[in-house]
């Protein structure tokens, strides 16, 4: 997508007022409560018209101030998925889902009702009525309905929040085959770290209605691990699992990982907390543990108390947190050589 936008609102006492461009395709606005997310996501849905500035879409004006251009939301071709999944509660999921499609022209269903169905798994459900689904399948097929309009841009506002974790890491793979699948631009809204770290590619932080950062989800997570009292979180994805008596062994590039609870999905992702993960100067003789991996230190970086370690596990990367006093007993030191342990049970399965 190119989106270019550049726009000034005041509400009340708050004022946005940003001016950005995104080139990628799947784009995060990150930021605390108050921040501006939604107000940036009704502006480009054409929900809430801007004072001033204007937003391009692949080069299409759909708000220009100066020369009075503000496209209707209908016209702009921007799918919107928020938080509670707004169905229509007389339609079955079936006719939930084509709404959309069936009114747009023939020319610009671009995208097929069966496959987004396969995609999503919602062929068990076409027959049922909305109010029969969990607030995950809801979800479902609020995207499905906003995929099949075949917009050019889909804004999702916050959409797992209603969500508890299980069934929020059950609906993130699906996002991410639907988005991938059909190469359509995603701008997710969120203000969870996680979520920005498996859904998008680059990230705006917002602060009181401006850009305070452009960066990527990693980099966000490293920047703020100092201030969250579970510091950084490593997310893997582990490939080709087999069992070992009781334990599941995955590939991890070109070395196995030892984890208690796995599945028999071919990839998974993983998450791994940075203070699960213990270094030593050497070779541990004898350990509990069941993950001893050869690294070598790529960075060592202050973070409020303690200090982090970026480290390259044969072309891997982890992330460990340690406190100062460690860094200076290990002699570690960036270019050197370090051993992680990890034991099998800090791994936890996303999906
Ligand atoms: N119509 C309005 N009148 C006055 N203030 C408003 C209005 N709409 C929003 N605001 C204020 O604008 C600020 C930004 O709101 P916005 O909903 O964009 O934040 P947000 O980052 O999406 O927050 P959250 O994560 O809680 O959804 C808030 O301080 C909010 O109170």
């Amino acid at each position: 997508m190119n989106l270019e936008v550049s726009v000034e609102k005041q509400l009340g006492d708050f004022c946005f007022a940003s001016d950005f461009s995104v080139r990628c395709r799947r784009v995060g606005i990150f930021g605390p409560s108050g921040s501006g997310k939604s107000t940036l996501m009704h502006m480009l849905a054409g929900l809430l018209k801007p004072d001033r500035g204007f937003i391009r879409l692949n080069g299409e004006t759909l708000f220009d101030g100066r020369s009075r251009i503000n496209r209707s939301t209908e016209n702009r071709r921007i799918g919107v998925v928020f938080q509670h999944a707004h169905l229509f509660p007389h339609m079955g999921v079936r006719r939930n889902l084509l709404y959309g499609y069936k009114r747009i022209p023939k020319a610009q269903r671009v995208i097929d009702p069966d496959a987004l169905v396969e995609v999503l798994d919602l062929g068990p459900l076409l027959s049922r009525k909305v109010d029969a689904l969990s607030g995950g399948e809801r979800q479902r097929v609020a995207l499905g309905r906003t995929v099949l309009s075949c917009p050019r841009l889909v804004l999702m506002d916050e959409p797992l929040n209603g969500l508890d974790e299980r069934l929020k890491f059950q609906i993130i793979p699906y996002l991410k085959n639907v988005f991938a699948e059909f190469k359509i631009p995603l701008m997710f809204i969120s203000h969870s770290l996680s979520e920005m770290r498996l859904m998008t590619d680059q990230v705006f932080e917002f602060a009181n209605g401006r850009i305070r950062a452009q960066t990527s989800a990693h980099q966000l997570a490293l920047h703020r691990m100092g201030t969250t009292q579970e510091g950084y979180t490593n997310i893997l994805e582990l490939r080709d699992p087999r069992n070992q008596k009781d334990l599941f062994v995955y590939r991890w590039g070109d070395q196995d990982l030892i984890v208690t609870v796995g599945g028999k999905e071919q990839a998974s992702m993983f998450e791994l907390s940075s203070r699960e993960i213990t270094l030593f100067k050497r070779h541990p003789e004898a350990s509990s543990a069941r993950n001893i991996l050869h690294c070598r230190v790529k960075k060592i970086f202050d973070v409020g108390n303690r200090v982090a370690v970026e480290l390259d596990c044969n072309g891997q990367q982890l992330v460990s947190q340690v406190v100062g006093e460690a860094v200076r007993d290990l002699g570690l030191e960036e270019g050197g050589a370090t051993i992680a342990v990890i034991k099998a049970s800090a791994f936890r399965k996303l999906y």
